[in-house]
C-alpha cells in the first residue's frame, strides 16, 4: 500500500487549477483520487472524468466535480495504474476490468501518468494475463480466435458467473506468458470481430512513476525501442490513419506507409 500511495502522491503534483483530469481505476488510482479529493477540499479547482463507475462514485464522495464528456474535447492529465509496464512504457491494463473506458480516456489525454509499485515493472509483457473485452454475442467463437493467437484464454468469472464490465461486456484473460511484439499483437486482437478492445496500451504513457515499499519513488527513463519494435509500432499507428477523399494522405508524414513498413 505504501508503494502505491507514494507513487500516486507524486503524480498528483502534475495537476493544476483549471485542468480537466482523468481519474483511473484500481488500488493505485484510488490513492490518486484520494489525493485529488484532498486538494479539491483545499481549494484546487478542476473538473474530472472517471474511467469506471467505482472511480466515479469515489470522486462524488470526495466532492471532486465531474464534467460530462459532451462538454470536453480533451483531458489535460490522466493518472492511472497498470498491471505491467515494460522498458518502453508499453502497458498491460485491465486487471480491474476497466480497460475500455481507461483507453478511451487515455487516448484523449494530453498526458497519461502511470502509477505503479515496483512489482509491475517487467522486461517483457505477458506474464500477467492480457485482459480483452469482448461482446457477449458469440463470445465462444471470439475466444477460439483469441486462442488461435497463441494464448490460453479464460473468460473472467465473478461469483460463479462471467464477470460483466461497466459496458455490459465480458472479459477474456489471455495467458500469453510472454509477448514478443506488443504492437502487432494489439492489432491482431483488435482485428477479431467480437473484440471491443484489449488491455495493451502501446506508446500511450507519457510518464511512469514507480513507488517502493519504503515510500521512495522513481521515474524510470523510457528505453528506446529496437527498429523492429518501432516498425511494428508505426504500422499500428498508420493503421489508425483513415485516408479520406478531402485529405487523401490522412496525416502528411511526407512518406507513404509502405516506405515505413
Ligand atoms: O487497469 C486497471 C483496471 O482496469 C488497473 O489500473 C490495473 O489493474 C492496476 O490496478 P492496481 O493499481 O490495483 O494494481
Amino acid at each position: 500500500m505504501e508503494a502505491k500511495k507514494a507513487a500516486a502522491e507524486l503524480a498528483i503534483d502534475a495537476i493544476q487549477d483549471g485542468m480537466i483530469v482523468g481519474l483511473g481505476t484500481g488500488s493505485t488510482a484510488y490513492w490518486a483520487i484520494q489525493g485529488i479529493g484532498a486538494r479539491v477540499q483545499n481549494g484546487l479547482r478542476i473538473q474530472a472524468v472517471a474511467t469506471s463507475v467505482v472511480s466515479e462514485n469515489l470522486a462524488k464522495e470526495l466532492g471532486i466535480p465531474l464534467i460530462p464528456f459532451a462538454d470536453i474535447s480533451e483531458i489535460d492529465v490522466t493518472i492511472d495504474g497498470a498491471d505491467e509496464v515494460d522498458q518502453a512504457w508499453h502497458l498491460i491494463k485491465g486487471g480491474g476490468g476497466a480497460l475500455l473506458r481507461e483507453k478511451i480516456v487515455a487516448y484523449s489525454s494530453k498526458k497519461l501518468i502511470i502509477v505503479v509499485d515496483e512489482s509491475k515493472i517487467v522486461q517483457r509483457l505477458g506474464a500477467f494475463p492480457l485482459p480483452v473485452e469482448v461482446v457477449k454475442f458469440g463470445y465462444e467463437l471470439t475466444v477460439n480466435k483469441l486462442r488461435a493467437l497463441g494464448c490460453e484464454p479464460k473468460v473472467r468469472v465473478s461469483e460463479g458467473n462471467p464477470y460483466v464490465t461497466d459496458n455490459g461486456n465480458y472479459i477474456v484473460d489471455c495467458h500469453f506468458k510472454s509477448i514478443s511484439n506488443p504492437a502487432e499483437l494489439h492489432q491482431a486482437i483488435n482485428g477479431i470481430p467480437g473484440v471491443v478492445e484489449n488491455g495493451l496500451f502501446i506508446g500511450m504513457a507519457s510518464q511512469v512513476i514507480v513507488g517502493y515499499k519504503n515510500g521512495s519513488v522513481v521515474r524510470p527513463a523510457k528505453k528506446q525501442e529496437s527498429n523492429e519494435e518501432l516498425r511494428a509500432h508505426l504500422k499500428m499507428l498508420l493503421s489508425k490513419i483513415k485516408p479520406d477523399s478531402d485529405h487523401h494522405d490522412g496525416i502528411d508524414l511526407g512518406i507513404t506507409g509502405d516506405e515505413l513498413i
